[in-house]
């Protein structure tokens, strides 16, 4: 038992995190919380680097969760959610959709999850198995290949302020919303389960720096803004709006939304099973299976 090395902690290197991330730092150095390294990512690299060990805890595709779900634990409180729009997971269609449906989408190698709630929402909504390629997220080499580009993070953002593509811009959070009526988590904090087992204390005080993080982030949104206009772009209202748009909890509707998205992805077979959502709890950490 024990583990006697420094922590790493996955960050997903685009703004829909910051309101979880952006004071960790500020926070570990108040708390002199150390042994601790972050390592920033795409979420695809992060789902990797979670499964094969070499980070310890991430912000992680809520896909990645259910896939591996026996192996991690969630960290309450902590999510990447939205309601309805989310503005930056975006389906750029070049053509009707009705010719889209019958065509080929190219989507991002930087996601998980919201790669396979587009095939749910085309199959499930629309009854329709468009043929799918994975390429990098560039906008103009996805839509030379393909019918339809899927984009996230600041990619789709960035995306979404050209006028120069002439794509009509679906944004697939709302299209969930109005199919389902629920929330969609795209984004989750996950521990592996060994990890929680052995270093009990050190994921507690990591995760309560995260709590304060985001209570600091969420207290201070137009300073955030205002630092995600001047490194990614964009107005500072655009940004304001944006972080208030997303939801940063995991309440019942998230559970509620997320469970679901389980069952469909389970249905169509991008699951191998529905998974539970199991939390982690420094009170119960000694339930917590291997
Ligand atoms: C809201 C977002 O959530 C994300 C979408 C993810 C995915 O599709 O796998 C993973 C993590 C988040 O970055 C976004 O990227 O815009």
């Amino acid at each position: 038992m024990g583990l006697d090395r420094p922590i790493t902690v996955g960050r997903i290197d685009y703004a829909n995190v910051w309101p979880i991330f952006d004071r960790f730092d500020e926070v570990r150095a108040e708390c002199r919380l150390t042994g601790v390294n972050v390592v920033v990512g795409m979420p695809s690299e992060l789902n990797g680097a979670l499964m094969e060990g070499n980070v310890d805890m991430a912000s992680v595709s809520s896909f990645a969760y259910g896939r591996h779900a026996e192996q991690l634990v969630l960290l309450p409180d902590l999510s990447v959610s939205a309601d309805g729009e989310v503005r930056s997971i975006l389906l750029f269609i070049k053509k009707p959709l009705d010719d889209v449906l019958k065509g080929t989408v190219a989507v991002t190698s930087t996601s998980a999850t919201s790669v396979n709630l587009l095939k749910i929402i085309l199959q499930g909504r629309f009854g329709a198995e468009p043929r799918y390629i994975t390429m990098e997220p560039d906008l103009d080499a996805m839509l030379e290949e393909a019918d339809a580009a899927l984009l996230i993070g600041d990619h789709a953002i960035q995306g979404s302020w050209r006028t120069d593509h002439g794509c009509e811009v679906l944004d697939v959070g709302r299209l969930w919303k109005d199919w389902t009526g629920l929330t969609m988590t795209f984004a989750v904090i996950a521990v592996r389960k060994e990890v929680a087992l052995r270093a009990p204390e050190k994921v507690s005080d990591i995760y309560k720096a995260l709590l304060e993080s985001k209570r600091r982030g969420l207290q201070e949104i137009d300073c955030m803004a205002s630092k995600a206009a001047a490194r990614l772009g964009g107005l500072r209202d655009y940004w304001e709006a944006y972080f208030n748009g997303l939801r940063y909890g995991f309440g019942p509707d998230e559970r509620q939304g997320l469970t679901q998205y389980f069952r469909y992805a389970d249905r169509l077979g991008l699951l191998e099973r529905a998974a539970g959502l199991q939390f982690w709890s420094d009170q119960s950490v000694a339930q917590v299976k291997e």
